[in-house]
């Protein structure tokens, strides 16, 4: 005999619903979750129970509930105990909205979507796998107000196609003061596009904003005169304050004056939260909104069965208005990822993508440009672009550059030299020969690709079998052991 808690069952589902009815009545988000009931349970019961406890209800009924607190409740739509799947309607009327301007608000969302109902005592667990947010309903959200489009005008690309920003992250992750900081900046930007603080770089006493923000500044001018491109720079702007993240981003806007529209602002959006995104997306929507996940695997992980899905995680930042988003590197890189992965760029930037169980329409809300990064390096792109279809994304590189044996420099043009291989192999520059072999031959004749491949040997031999011989290295000896040789620049 199944065990249940109170069967709530006859308010709380109603598999009669069809899924087209609640999306074409435009009332309901729709969640698809991955459920199961604890030991014993019944499946219907305890999902309803689910429901009721993401909506108007409790584990008993009570003397309180009228007639129209039924008409907001959240409705089980559909179960499939065998697959564990479950799929809630909830009604937008649920969701709480700013007194100020009387727009929706995500946290909202999440406290009911996965609130109280991720510790029930009849549910082993419960997974969001998908969720949909009507037309009407998604208008109320803010939205990205910049995406790499800004970023390719500032880079002189263009506003289609403008390709790959090629970006890194200064390392070591702590520990540099403000005047090596420069300079990391400076060599940087002699070849690449993008520098962005790794996500715990901020205002730390070793290395004060005040002292390191204008040392960045001092690279960016010199920079830009040298290589006569735009340079940008994403800057860490996370606290527990809004009022911090407020004085931060205005002193950082005031010490980049007419640099300005280069800088970004870097936001963790995992640990500080929606509500810090959203101080970057109100206050300062002129600037490209950079959201880091650290440490969303606590949840997106495949290892847990509980909050959402990265899939779910990344899609949620774009309704709040993200510019960019560290989507992982789809299993070619040193995070957590699949080649599927792809199917989160293409819900972030595509206006109308399928989700594992929705098609969502975005209606013309601005695309959230997909960040690759981790454990990426010249070598590991072309696989990349060839999965995903594409390379108009941002990689943010740190050990792919500053980790190349001839210095940053080199490690971004290497980077370039990545995209620039995978689009002429694409286009049959080699002839009917395979990617890999493609960009061998790129590199015969491109030093700091080639250097990628000397830098990165464990990748090379894994990607690129028999490049050794192909580019002439024969025998163990001749192919040297990289050594940092790259040269720092007083900077005035
Ligand atoms: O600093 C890095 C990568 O450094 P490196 O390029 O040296 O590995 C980022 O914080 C991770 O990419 C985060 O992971 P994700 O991008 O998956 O969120
Ligand atoms: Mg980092």
């Amino acid at each position: 005999m199944a065990r249940r808690a109170l069967d709530q069952s006859s308010r709380y589902a109603d598999l009669s619903l069809t899924e087209e009815d609640l999306i074409k009545n435009g009332q309901h988000v729709l969640v698809a979750y991955i459920m199961k009931p604890k030991a014993g349970y019944d499946y219907l019961a305890t999902a309803a129970h689910f429901a009721a406890e993401s909506s108007t209800g409790t584990n008993v009924n009570v003397c309180t509930t009228d007639d129209f607190t039924k008409t907001v409740d959240a409705l089980v739509y559909y179960i499939d105990p065998e697959n564990e799947e479950m799929k809630i309607a909830y009604p937008t009327a649920l969701f709480d909205r700013n007194i100020t301007d009387g727009r929706a608000m995500m946290c909202s969302v999440l406290t009911l979507s996965i609130g109280n109902n991720q510790g029930m005592g009849d549910v082993d667990y419960g997974k969001i796998y998908d969720i949909y947010f009507p037309p009407q309903y998604l208008r109320l959200f803010d939205g990205p107000s910049c995406c790499v489009i800004d970023m390719w005008r500032i880079l002189g690309r263009g506003t289609v196609g403008g390709g790959l920003v090629v970006g890194t992250i200064i390392k070591p992750k702590l520990g540099l003061q403000p005047k090596p900081f420069g300079q990391a900046c400076y060599g940087f930007w002699q070849g690449g596009d993008f520098i962005k603080n790794d996500e715990p770089q901020g205002n730390q006493t070793f290395c004060q904003m005040n002292e390191c923000i204008p040392e960045v500044v001092k690279a960016m001018r010199a920079a830009q005169e040298e290589t006569g491109q735009g340079k940008l720079f994403s800057a860490n702007i996370t606290a527990d304050d809004p009022n911090e993240m407020i004085a931060r981003a205005k002193y950082i806007l005031n010490q980049m004056g007419p640099m300005a529209e280069n800088c970004a602002f870097l936001v963790d959006g995992y640990v500080a939260g929606g509500t810090a995104v959203t101080v970057a997306r109100r206050n300062f929507p002129k600037q490209f909104l950079h959201y880091h996940r650290a440490g969303h695997g606590a949840v997106t992980s495949p290892q847990t069965q509980r909050g959402y899905t990265a899939f779910v995680h990344t899609k949620l930042s774009r309704v709040i208005g993200a510019s960019g988003i560290h989507t992982g590197t789809m299993s070619f890189g040193k995070m957590e990822g699949d080649a599927s992965d792809k199917n989160i760029g293409f819900m972030l930037q595509d206006d109308v993508a399928d989700g594992p169980y929705y098609r969502q329409e975005w209606e013309g809300m601005k695309q959230t440009t997909p960040i690759i990064s981790g454990g990426m390096n010249a070598l590991r792109l072309p696989a990349f672009f060839e999965n995903l279809g594409h390379s108009n994304v941002i990689l943010t590189a740190g050990g792919g550059a500053f980790g190349h044996k001839d210095g940053p420099k080199q490690g971004a043009i290497s980077c370039a030299q990545g995209e620039e291989s995978w689009k002429l192999w694409k286009a049959g520059t080699y002839g009917d020969v395979s990617l890999s072999d493609g960009v061998v031959e790129y590199a015969k004749t491109h030093e700091e690709l080639k250097g990628a491949f000397l830098t990165f040997q464990k990748d090379a031999d894994q990607i690129y079998p028999g490049w050794k011989e192909k580019l002439g290295y024969t025998g163990e000896s001749s192919v040297q052991a990289a050594s940092f040789n790259w040269q720092k620049k007083e900077l005035s």
